[in-house]
């Protein structure tokens, strides 16, 4: 059975999740929708800023009315957040940043260009061009401007733009509910003695902080021992669930019976992938629930979590892009050519350079933890030192 393309596997996974049913909208309060879709664009309402104020601690004019070396009396002063009288001619105001221009005033001074005289006037040292230090009414929006599409992701600079528009409530999709179950006889959760031939579940807590992070309700299914009764069982039972998540059980092993429940009982779309760490990855279904079933080894885990998984679910809950951001770095080592499949490679960048942490082997968690992300080597290539290689960023990957 040959190995299926990377891109290949990701086209259908993306197809397949823009083929679901979008999930339905809510209305939260901005505290609660971080990391949300936005369901509906947010548009200005009003102009932003309402009025015309300043950007700058010092004096409003009308700018045919400054002379070098003149003075003006100050006629007001004027707060953020008071409102001012019109500005009396002949005369300048004590303005401060953000405060409303008064009518009539064109141009602010800051302090700095000034000299406050005993007689209660100012003199400016330079004439004040019109404009100057002003923010202008709808400088930043203008009533009906789209200021969010639909389909971004709400963080922390969407959700202060959404309150600075007024919103205290965002129409967003709700959470998708994605299960997550972890196979193998050899799991024991942290907190319980092991067995001889134990491990502790590591994939778990992994899968479910990382969804936690992407917005969605984690349904967690526990440890699945390796039985195939058992594993037809657990998955028959899941209700309420739109994605469900596996690890382990993917391989070609006589105790994979997750693949083999999902291939033989339920709906194969593809098996194997041209991808390293990660071959066994599986996307199918059972009873109409579409399954991922990431590979049982931590990092092919994680990788075809973040590679695969991570766009499949932002697609589905309405993200319209979803994939990470990647740049190109040049390494610092060098690798024989990697074979048939796509290689990823957990790398630190020093001085801009990736370079390559220690085993690379898909059972070793520990050097994810020292990398800033994975180094991506195509099919059949070899690398050089200073070759330049696509890097994806765990920021990015794991936002
Ligand atoms: N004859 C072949 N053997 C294997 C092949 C192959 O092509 N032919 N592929 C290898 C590759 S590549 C991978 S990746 C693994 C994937 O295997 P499974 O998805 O079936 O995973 P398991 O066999 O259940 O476990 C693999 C490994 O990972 C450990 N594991 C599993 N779950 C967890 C967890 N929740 N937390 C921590 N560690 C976990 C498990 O103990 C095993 O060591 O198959 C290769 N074999
Ligand atoms: O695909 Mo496996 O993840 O190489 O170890
Ligand atoms: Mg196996």
């Amino acid at each position: 059975m040959s190995l299926l393309n990377v891109d290949t596997a990701l086209q259908i996974l993306l197809e397949q999740a823009q083929s679901c049913a979008s999930l339905g909208i809510e209305e939260l309060p901005l505290d609660a929708a971080e990391n949300r879709v936005l369901a509906e664009p947010l548009l200005a309402q009003f102009a932003m800023p309402p009025w015309p104020n300043s950007s700058m601690d010092g004096y409003a004019v009308r700018s045919t009315e400054v002379q070098a070396g003149q003075a003006l009396p100050v006629s007001q002063k004027i707060f953020a957040g008071h409102s001012p009288e019109p500005l009396a001619e002949g005369t300048c105001a004590r303005i401060f940043t953000g405060a409303p221009m008064p009518e009539g005033a064109d141009a602010v001074e800051m302090q700095e260009n000034t000299e406050e005289l005993n007689d209660g006037t100012v003199r400016f040292m330079q004439t004040v061009p019109t404009a100057k230090f002003v923010r202008p009414k709808g400088q930043e929006a203008m009533p009906g401007d789209v200021i969010l599409p639909a389909g971004i992701r709400l963080g922390p600079i969407e959700l202060a733009m959404a309150a600075s528009l007024g919103c205290a409530q965002v129409t967003v999709r709700r959470q998708l509910r994605v299960a997550v179950v972890s196979t193998g006889d050899e799991l024991v959760e942290p907190g319980q003695p092991l067995a001889p031939g134990q491990i502790y579940n590591s994939n778990r807590t992994m899968l479910t902080q990382s969804l936690h992070r992407l917005s969605c309700a984690v349904i967690d299914m526990g440890i699945l021992p390796d039985n195939a009764q058992l594993t037809r069982d657990r998955l028959a039972a899941m209700k309420d669930v739109d994605l469900l998540i596996s690890s382990g059980g993917v391989s070609v092993g006589e105790a994979d019976y997750l693949g083999q429940v999902i291939r033989e009982e339920g709906e194969l779309d593809f098996w194997k992938l041209a991808l390293k760490p990660g071959k066994p990855f599986t996307l199918g279904r059972y009873q109409g629930v579409p399954v991922l079933g990431l590979p049982g080894n931590p990092t092919s885990s994680l990788v075809t979590f973040l590679l695969l998984a991570r766009p499949y679910i932002l697609t589905r809950m309405g993200v319209t892009e979803p994939m990470a951001q990647h740049f190109v770095v040049p390494v610092n080592f060098a690798m024989p050519v990697a074979g048939v499949r796509r290689e990823f490679i957990r790398v630190a960048l020093v001085d801009g350079r990736a370079e390559k942490l220690g085993n690379q082997c898909s059972g070793i968690l520990r050097n994810a933890t020292q990398a800033h992300g994975l180094l991506e080597l195509p099919e059949n290539t070899s690398c050089a030192v200073g070759d330049q290689l696509r890097f994806w960023p765990f920021s990015s990957l794991l936002n």
